[in-house]
């Protein structure tokens, strides 16, 4: 009997997400190879059956194999790529030469390169030319969709037929991929909401209270929207499960890594000192100096965001961020 289409996927990355994404595909039906840099990680995933070092106290499907060999990779019809954004360049340049002409490449990173300025549609386009690209993105933590708890995201790919073929190979009744041809509108959401995050955490570890946290995440949607309309986003997909709703969500738990970060900045802790104890990814970090040159260049105003960038930088304390963005004249709201 012929396989169903896209019945081999390889995910890249064996982070909480990667990981979180094979275990999806797995129960979607699909046969996946799961790629991470760590042999530690491909050990507990073949041994365990168990992502120990990133997404620890949850269960593997067996039959999901790990390596750390791009060749082992070759006959796979589709990539889920959900190395870091900073890295995927570097990951994408790897991978490359193992690729099939054509491989549908999922990008699934929520980030900006910031030596580039460049989405990661750009950086996948550059490094492997070839592959057909597609966006995955949303409002979705990885031990949700790990431990099978209902989720929706959004998928886009220009390619609308090899869209609707990606949603049927991952989507699940509890894993729900809403399918869009804006690849960059899926992508801005992901990014923009990874700085507003830190925001937003920087509110809850000064104790300020929910109206305050409202108050941000509704002026940092506008700032998002802005943003995104400006690089090309359709101003539909920044309402939707990739804009508003990942806002929503990562603004308003401290599950979330960014909002966690932003959370013990507002508590006084140095970033350093935070950024020591982790081993996960806070891509707001990295994100927000994009982000504000990609505003500056464009004459958008994004004030949170820049004061996220100011603090990260350690252009202006938390305080004086604080007292700068409540000192700003009243304006009309949009
Ligand atoms: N965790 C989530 O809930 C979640 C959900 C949606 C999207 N994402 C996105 O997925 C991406 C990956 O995040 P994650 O949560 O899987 O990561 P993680 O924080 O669980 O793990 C860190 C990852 O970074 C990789 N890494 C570290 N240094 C690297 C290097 N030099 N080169 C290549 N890779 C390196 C590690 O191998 C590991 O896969 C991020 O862009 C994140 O925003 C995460
Ligand atoms: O933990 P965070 O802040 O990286 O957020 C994870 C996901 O992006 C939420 O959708």
């Amino acid at each position: 009997m012929a396989d169903t289409p896209l019945s081999r996927i390889a995910v890249i990355g064996g982070g909480a997400w990667g990981t979180a994404l094979a275990s999806v595909a797995a129960r979607a039906g699909r046969k996946i190879t799961l790629w991470a840099r760590e042999e530690e990680v491909v050990a507990a995933v073949n041994k365990g059956h168990e992502n120990t070092p990133f997404l620890p106290g949850i269960a593997l499907d067996p039959a999901i194999r790990a390596t750390s060999d791009f060749a082992e990779l070759a006959g796979a019809e589709a990539i889920l790529h959900v190395a870091p954004a900073q890295h995927l360049r570097a990951v994408t340049a790897g991978l490359a030469p193992h690729l099939k002409s054509g491989t549908p490449l999922v990008l699934c990173a929520k980030g900006i390169e910031t030596a580039s300025g460049k989405l990661m549609s750009e950086v996948a386009g550059e490094e492997a030319p070839e592959a057909r690209l597609a966006v995955l993105s949303g409002p979705s933590f990885a031990a949700d969709v790990a431990r099978g708890l209902p989720t929706a995201v959004t998928l886009a790919c220009a390619d609308e037929a090899l869209g609707a073929q990606l949603v049927e190979a991952i989507g699940v009744p509890t894993f729900r991929p809403y399918l869009s041809t804006d690849v960059i509108g899926a992508q801005i959401g992901g990014a923009v909401k990874n700085v507003l995050a830190i925001a937003c955490g920087i509110v809850e570890g000064k104790a300020f209270g929910d109206s305050a946290r409202a108050a941000l995440t509704a002026r940092g949607f506008m700032e998002m929207s802005r943003f995104g309309e400006a690089l090309g986003a359709k101003p539909a997909t920044l309402k939707g499960l990739s804009g508003l709703g990942d806002l929503i969500l990562t603004c308003g738990s401290r599950q979330s890594r960014n909002m966690s970060l932003g959370f013990a900045l507002g508590e006084g802790k140095t970033l350093e000192d935070i950024l020591g104890a982790r081993s996960s990814v806070s891509e707001g970090v990295y994100t927000a100096e994009a982000v504000m040159r990609l505003a500056a260049a464009k004459g958008i105003g994004m004030p949170i965001c820049e004061a996220v960038h100011n603090i990260l930088s350690g252009k202006s304390g938390v305080d004086d961020a604080i007292a700068a963005l409540l000192a700003r004249p009243f304006t009309n709201e949009d």
